[in-house]
C-alpha cells in the first residue's frame, strides 16, 4: 500500500511504516500528479482535498486529516467516490485550551485584572470549547456557553444566546468554519457584531480565521477604542492582513493546537483508523515516541493564587514566546508557514507533575490539566 502523507505529521515514520510504503509531501503545494498512485492520503489542514487534487487518482481507499478542523475536505466529493474519510476529533483540544489559559493570564497580569468572577463567552461548546470552559471555570471565571446546535440536539448544559456572549468580558471562539445553514460561522463576527465590542472586552480567535471578517475587523480597530485582540487564526492564511498586526495584543501563526501531544494525538487517531480499515490490530501508541519534558516535576509550598498559577502555566507554555516570534518573522518570505513548520517543541500541562502540600487545591491544577503527584 502506498501511503502519502504531509511531512508535517509528526511520528509518521514510527507509526505508519509497518502499514505501507510512505511518501511525504509539502501540504501547501501537493499536486494531483504527485498523488496519482496513493492508496491512502493523510493530510493536515493546509491541503485542500477535493476533485482538483484527486482527479488523477483512481485507487484511493482512505483519506485522513490529523486535525480537528475539516473545512479543507470536500466530504461530499469523497463520499461520491466511496472513499472513507477520518478526522481527529479532539486531538489538540487541550493544546488550544492551554493557549487560551496562557493568553488570558498574560492579559490579566498586564492589566492587573483579578479573573475571579470575570465573564467569558465561549462560542462553540464541542471538544475544545468544553475544555476551555473547564479550565476557565477552575480559574474562578464565570463561563457562558453558546452552541445552538448542541442545545437543539438536547445537550443538557446551560446555554446562552449571542446577545449574552457579546456582553462578556472575554469572548473565545471555538466553532468549525461552516458556510451553509442557519448557524453558518463564516463571518459570524461581521461588521455589525464587531461594532458592538468595546475597549474593555477581549476577543480571542483560535477557531478559523474566516469566522471573523478581517477587513471589518481592521475598519473597526482603525476607528479607535479597540477591544483587546488575541488572534491565532486569520483570513487568507498564509497571506494574512498585515495591517491588523499592530492592533493585536497577541498574534500567532495558527499554532494554538501545536503542542507535541496535540499533533501526536492526531497521528495516532489516523493510525488506528487506517489499521481498522486494513484489518490490522494497532500495535503502537504514539506516547512511546514522545520525549521526556524538559521540566517534569515541581513542588509547590505556598497557597495557590492567580499569580502562582500563572507562573506554573508559563513554566510549561507561555504564549508570549509565540507572539514574539510571530512579530519578528511574519515579514520574512514564507514567514507564516515557516514558523509553523519549524515550531519549537511545546508540551502540555500534563507533562508537569505538581506536588502540593496538604489541603492545597489540587482540583484547580488538575482541571487546568497538570498532573498531580501523589
Ligand atoms: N487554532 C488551532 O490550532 C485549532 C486547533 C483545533 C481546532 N481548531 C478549530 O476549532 C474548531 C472547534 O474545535 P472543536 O474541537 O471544539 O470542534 P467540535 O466539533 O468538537 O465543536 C465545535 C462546536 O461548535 C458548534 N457550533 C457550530 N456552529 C456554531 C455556531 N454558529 N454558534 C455556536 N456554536 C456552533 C458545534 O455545534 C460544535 O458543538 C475546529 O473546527 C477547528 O476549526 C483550531
Ligand atoms: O483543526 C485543527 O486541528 C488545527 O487547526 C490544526 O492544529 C491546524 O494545524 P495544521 O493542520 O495546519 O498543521
Amino acid at each position: 500500500m502506498k501511503i502519502f502523507l504531509d511531512s508535517n505529521i509528526p511520528f509518521a515514520q514510527e507509526m505508519f511504516s509497518d502499514l505501507g510504503e510512505l511518501h511525504f509531501f509539502e501540504g501547501r503545494n501537493v499536486t494531483a500528479e504527485q498523488l496519482k498512485d496513493a492508496d491512502a492520503l493523510l493530510v493536515r489542514s493546509i491541503t485542500q482535498v477535493n476533485e482538483a487534487l484527486l482527479c488523477k487518482n483512481e485507487r484511493l481507499q482512505f483519506v485522513g486529516t490529523a486535525t480537528i478542523g475539516m473545512d479543507h475536505i470536500d466530504k461530499a466529493y469523497l463520499s461520491s467516490r466511496d472513499i472513507p474519510f477520518h478526522s481527529a476529533p479532539g486531538c489538540n483540544k487541550e493544546s488550544v485550551a492551554q493557549y487560551v489559559v496562557s493568553a488570558i493570564l498574560v492579559h490579566a497580569e498586564k492589566h492587573l485584572i483579578n479573573l475571579q468572577g470575570k465573564t467569558v463567552g465561549i462560542v462553540g461548546a464541542g471538544n475544545t470549547g468544553s475544555a476551555v470552559w473547564q479550565k476557565l471555570t477552575a480559574l474562578g471565571m464565570k463561563c457562558h456557553l453558546c452552541d445552538p446546535l448542541l442545545e437543539q440536539a438536547g445537550d443538557r448544559r446551560q446555554f446562552v444566546d449571542m446577545k449574552t456572549i457579546m456582553e462578556c468580558d472575554f469572548i473565545s471562539l471555538h466553532v468549525p468554519l461552516t458556510v451553509d445553514g442557519e448557524y453558518a460561522t463564516k463571518h459570524l463576527f461581521d461588521q455589525q457584531r464587531l461594532r458592538q465590542l468595546n475597549q474593555h472586552q477581549v476577543l480571542i480567535n483560535t477557531s478559523r480565521g474566516d469566522v471573523i471578517n478581517n477587513q471589518a475587523l481592521l475598519e473597526r480597530v482603525e476607528s479607535g477604542s479597540l477591544p483587546t485582540l488575541i488572534l491565532d487564526v486569520w483570513e487568507n492564511e498564509p497571506n494574512i492582513e498585515m495591517a491588523l498586526l499592530p492592533y493585536t495584543d497577541i498574534a500567532t501563526p495558527h499554532i494554538a493546537g501545536y503542542s507535541l501531544e496535540g499533533k501526536a494525538n492526531g497521528t495516532e487517531i489516523l493510525y488506528r483508523a487506517l489499521c481498522q480499515q486494513l484489518g490490522e490490530t494497532p500495535s503502537k501508541k504514539v506516547s512511546q515516541f514522545l520525549p521526556p519534558a524538559v521540566v517534569d516535576s515541581i513542588q509547590i509550598n505556598a497557597e495557590l493564587n492567580q499569580n502562582l498559577v500563572k507562573s506554573l502555566v508559563h513554566l510549561v507554555y507561555d504564549v508570549r514566546r509565540d507572539d514574539n516570534i510571530f512579530r519578528a518573522e511574519i515579514g520574512l518570505p514564507n514567514g507564516f508557514d515557516l514558523m509553523r513548520k519549524n515550531y519549537r517543541e511545546r508540551r502540555e500541562f500534563s507533562t508537569l507533575n505538581v506536588s502540593l502540600g496538604a489541603n492545597q487545591e489540587a482540583h484547580l491544577l488538575a482541571a487546568l490539566g497538570f498532573t498531580i503527584a501523589n
